[in-house]
């Protein structure tokens, strides 16, 4: 990356930057490759933050259908991480994972896990698991709440037989043929998973993530306290892919001891730790035995750290100069935190991540752990809160007493609630990471770049007055 105009003395965050274009020789978008190429598997640049109210396995299964990774957040109990983990691999690679409802649920139920739109739809099965039928979504928004979801049903089953498909591209066609929308996909009789006419175009475009057994690809973040390298090997037990070792202050030397503890007990799997945001910083997590250094302190969305303490650094000069320092010590970074608009990954990606992570834009989707909510004006949402939150901090230490809670909550460096709205255009991840990915495949051939590493070297960055970032602004409404 080169900065259009000589140097510059202020650290940077997204904003304040944009991207130049250059002569290109790329004759189409989809001629881009995403693939981070960091050794994690994934095949686009995408990665779903390690928070309660963000990553789960619903929402990791599907980032890894699209080629994506998703922490699981350490909060989560052993055995409840060495359940997702294998709940994930169990997942159909090509199909969804379908909304299951018993047929006397309500609509109303229904409603709290998705939303009344195009492009999913509510499986049923008796109470002996019998396949009933299956619901569009966008007809639970005519059905009374209190309707039962068996009544909704009648016609036909709008079912396809994975044996009848032999690509993405067929299954598409076989669905405008039908005149499906959304279908449940069977084999011997058995329900396999679910498939929008969406979720087959994207299946011909995206590459999922998977490891060497074909089944999708999932990461999980231990913390650095307790026996680390313990945790970490019955993470590797249950399948995990990529281990994430995680703390506010990754520049410690428990942090170090705890790489350490995790490399000597040798998962061959890749190591990602952080937060730091300096090349010293990287340098003795790398020389530790990271793999992947996580940058990134206080641009996240629910983080209060830098109104806290004044610690941190502006995102953009944090990933440049640790990406730098990664590449010296031959080890990748991930940008973690901050990320509102294509564009900011697009940034990350030029100032040198080989990967971005995402937390709460991801925390108002369809897949996020939490439970549909609608707020006074009827909007949907989902509550988020920060791993540093009040709330955070008494779920996790909440069992240690009331002096001990105390103590730690003194501490807190994150927001205990917010809402974060469904997109009414983009309710899924799948949506957010349509947008994402077209955006950072055009910023590629803006810049003349084929691949990550084509864009690191080539991308052009001038910085802009506020105005300027204004400026780049689209107008819903009139002057
Ligand atoms: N990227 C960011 O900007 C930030 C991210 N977070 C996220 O919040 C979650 C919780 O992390 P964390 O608070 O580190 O909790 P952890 O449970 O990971 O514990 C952190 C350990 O480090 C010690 N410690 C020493 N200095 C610090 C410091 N300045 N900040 C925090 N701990 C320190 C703590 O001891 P003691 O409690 O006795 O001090 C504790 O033993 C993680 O997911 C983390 O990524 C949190 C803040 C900033
Ligand atoms: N200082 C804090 N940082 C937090 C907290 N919870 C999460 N985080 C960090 O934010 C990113 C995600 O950023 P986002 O802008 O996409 O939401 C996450 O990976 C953590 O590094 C917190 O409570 N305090
Ligand atoms: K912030």
């Amino acid at each position: 990356m080169q900065f259009l105009t000589g140097t510059h003395n202020d650290d940077l965050t997204y904003s304040d930057v944009f991207l130049v274009p250059s002569r290109s020789d790329i004759r189409s978008r989809l001629d881009v490759s995403l693939a981070p190429e960091d050794g994690t598997g994934a095949t686009i640049p995408v990665v779903a933050a390690n928070m309660n109210s963000v990553t789960g396995p619903r929402l990791a299964a599907t980032l890894a259908r699209r080629g994506g990774l998703g922490v699981l957040p350490q909060d989560m109990h052993l055995q409840d991480l060495d359940a997702a983990i294998r709940w994930v691999k169990a997942q159909s690679v090509e199909y969804d994972t379908p909304f299951d409802f018993r047929p006397d649920a309500t609509v109303e139920e229904a409603l709290t896990v998705l939303p009344a739109v195009a492009g999913q739809g509510i499986v049923i099965h008796d109470h002996d698991g019998t396949f009933v039928g299956c619901i569009p979504a966008l007809r639970l928004a005519s059905a009374l709440p209190d309707a039962r979801l068996g009544d909704l049903l009648h016609g036909p089953l709008t079912s396809l037989s994975a044996d009848d498909i032999d690509s993405p591209r067929e299954a598409f066609d076989a669905m405008v043929a039908a005149d499906l929308d959304f279908a449940t996909i069977t084999q011997h009789g058995r329900v396999i998973g679910t498939l929008s006419r969406t979720g087959a175009l994207r299946s011909t475009i995206y590459e999922p993530a998977v490891d060497a057994h074909g089944r999708l690809r999932v990461a999980a973040a231990v913390g650095i306290n307790g026996d680390v390298a313990a945790k970490a090997t019955a993470l590797a037990a249950a399948g995990v892919d990529v281990l994430v070792l995680d703390t506010a202050h990754g520049h410690q030397d428990a942090m170090v001891a705890a790489i350490q503890s995790v490399r000597d007990a040798g998962l061959h799997l890749p190591i990602v730790a952080g937060n730091v945001v300096t090349a010293e910083g990287v340098r003795d997590l790398a020389e530790a035995g990271a793999n992947i250094i996580k940058v990134g302190v206080g641009p996240g969305a629910m983080c209060t750290t830098r109104m806290m303490t004044a610690v941190g650094r502006p995102q953009f000069s944090a990933v440049i100069e640790t990406a730098a320092a990664a590449t010296l010590h031959g080890a990748h970074v991930w940008a973690d935190g901050g990320v509102r608009y294509p564009r900011d990954v697009a940034l990350a990606l030029a100032a040198g991540a080989a990967s971005v992570m995402i937390g709460s834009w991801f925390a108002g989707t369809i897949e996020a752990p939490g439970v549909l909510k609608r707020d006074a004006g009827g909007r949907l949402y989902k509550e988020n809160y920060g791993m540093a939150s009040a709330k955070a901090v008494t779920d996790r230490f909440g069992r240690l007493g009331a002096y001990e809670l105390a103590r730690k909550q003194l501490f807190a460096e994150g927001i205990s609630s917010s809402m974060i709205y469904l997109d009414p255009l983009r309710p899924s991840v799948e949506d957010l990471l349509d947008m994402i990915t077209s955006g950072v495949r055009s910023s590629f051939t803006y810049a003349g770049a084929a691949s990550v590493e084509e864009f690191h070297d080539r991308a052009r960055v001038g910085i802009q007055s506020a105005a300027g970032y204004e400026e780049g602004k689209a107008l819903p409404v009139s002057w």
